[in-house]
């Protein structure tokens, strides 16, 4: 069999041997050709430092208030790289699964970013999902500010950027107050969710109806005709009740319907999609450009929001980015994350032609020492510091570690019975 074209670890082969003999003695393959050679599960070995190089010594996570987990990347040349892996309630996790990918990076050249990524993605065996993806996204991200620090460039030059000179980025407001509060703090895209008294059923009645209506009605008048205002239905209505709300909303011309369903039945949210001229988006529980190649080859969203801390990174959002270009659809990263997170939705906005609009619920206060500033139009301007541009405020982060937040749980009142919320 030929040899695969990476250098094989001589120094593990013996490591080497007893593995596959144990993988075979495992599978009751001794003695058989079904496996690999010998040389094909060979760990692909750091290699020597010349002078001027630098490796991977150490990979550190530590949980911030109020639910996020933040990475720090350490190099042997003292550069260090900022990530956030976070899956939301599940931090412990991430940690751990970080712990497991550490000694793979550990002694590797941090500048090999997609190289690191691939072989992290792909070697687990088990692909993708929520927890793997989450932390490899946030190695992505401190891989990619290791890389512009070495280089001393910000990270959308090194994705041929910028393509943009600011982002839009939008604000929440669940009533007409809050509404005119984002207004004059210089919001000019809000994004709200489906007002109810209770959680919903299966099927609702025009009571139901008529009051979610009646607040995004309100919502509308109080921001004005040139705000644009989205809604999130959180994949928390049924179908049926989705597109009976997407007819009344039309008049008011929400800018986007965003998770009118869960995305596990594509099909179903493409049907919704089929029935109304307002743009699909969806994305925040979708992994890899394999989770978002179905979504947009059944036409179920125009605005795709991948989360770059649990999609794949930057790595993988600029493809996916990619791949929504050639069906004209655009992107809008979902981010209810930290600081971090928002700097890395700076750069891959300044790095792609289709970028539509930016999520935050933190500018980076009390936890940069660079916090981003909400421009009067509504934008912040993006990072021009090299790598990621951002600075962790080390004193103001102290009484910030540590936390033990837990998603919510949400039943309905009428028989206890579980709902999503
Ligand atoms: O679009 C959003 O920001 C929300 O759907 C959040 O991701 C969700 O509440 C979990 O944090
Ligand atoms: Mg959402």
């Amino acid at each position: 069999m030929k040899k695969p074209p990476i250098k094989q670890n001589r120094v593990g082969k013996s490591s080497t041997v007893s593995r596959r003999s144990a993988i075979q003695s495992v599978l009751g393959l001794a003695g058989t050709s079904l496996l690999l050679p010998l040389s094909s599960y060979a760990h692909q070995p750091a290699a020597k430092k010349e002078p001027g190089q630098v490796r991977i010594s150490r990979l550190e996570t530590f949980l911030v208030k109020p639910r996020w987990i933040f990475l720090k990347i350490h190099t042997d040349e003292g550069v260090v790289g900022l990530g956030e892996p976070l899956l939301e309630g599940r931090a412990l996790t991430i940690q751990t699964a970080i712990k497991e990918i550490e000694p793979y990076l550990v002694g590797k050249d941090p500048r090999q970013v997609v190289h690191h990524w691939q072989a992290i993605y792909r070697h687990a065996f088990y692909r993708g999902g929520p927890i793997l993806t989450s932390a490899l996204s946030g190695i992505d991200q401190a891989l990619w500010d290791i890389k512009g620090k070495l280089l001393g460039v910000p990270v959308y030059e090194l994705f041929g950027g910028p393509t943009r000179d600011r982002v839009r980025i939008y604000g929440r407001a669940s009533n007409a107050e809050d509404m005119k509060k984002r207004k004059q703090e210089g919001y000019t895209v809000i994004k709200t969710g489906v007002a109810k008294k209770q959680p919903a059923g299966i099927v609702e009645n025009p009571a139901f109806v008529k009051y979610a209506i009646d607040n995004f009605a309100s919502l509308r008048e109080a921001g004005g005709d040139e705000m644009d205002i989205g809604i999130d239905f959180h994949g928390a209505i049924s179908p049926q009740t989705a597109k009976l709300l997407i007819k009344e909303l039309e008049p008011f011309q929400p800018m986007f319907i965003e998770e009118p369903c869960q995305a596990q039945n594509v099909d179903v949210m493409a049907d919704i999609a089929r029935g109304t001229h307002l743009p699909i988006a969806t994305g925040e529980r979708i992994f890899t450009k394999w989770g978002f190649r179905e979504i947009l080859e059944k036409g179920a969203a125009s605005i795709l929001q991948p989360d770059i801390c649990h999609a794949g990174g930057l790595t993988e959002c600029r493809l996916i980015a990619g791949m929504a270009e050639a069906y004209y659809a655009a992107i809008a990263p979902h981010n209810p994350m930290g600081p971090i997170s928002l700097a890395c939705g700076l750069h891959l906005a300044a790095s792609i032609p289709n970028f539509l609009v930016q999520e935050q619920v933190s500018l980076g206060e009390g936890y940069l020492k660079n916090p981003f500033k909400l421009q009067s139009d509504g934008s912040v301007m993006i990072p021009q510091g090299p790598g990621l541009g951002v600075e962790l405020d080390e004193d103001a982060l102290e009484d910030k570690i540590g936390h033990d937040w837990k998603n919510p749980e949400s039943y309905h009142p009428f028989d206890g019975s579980v709902v999503d919320w």
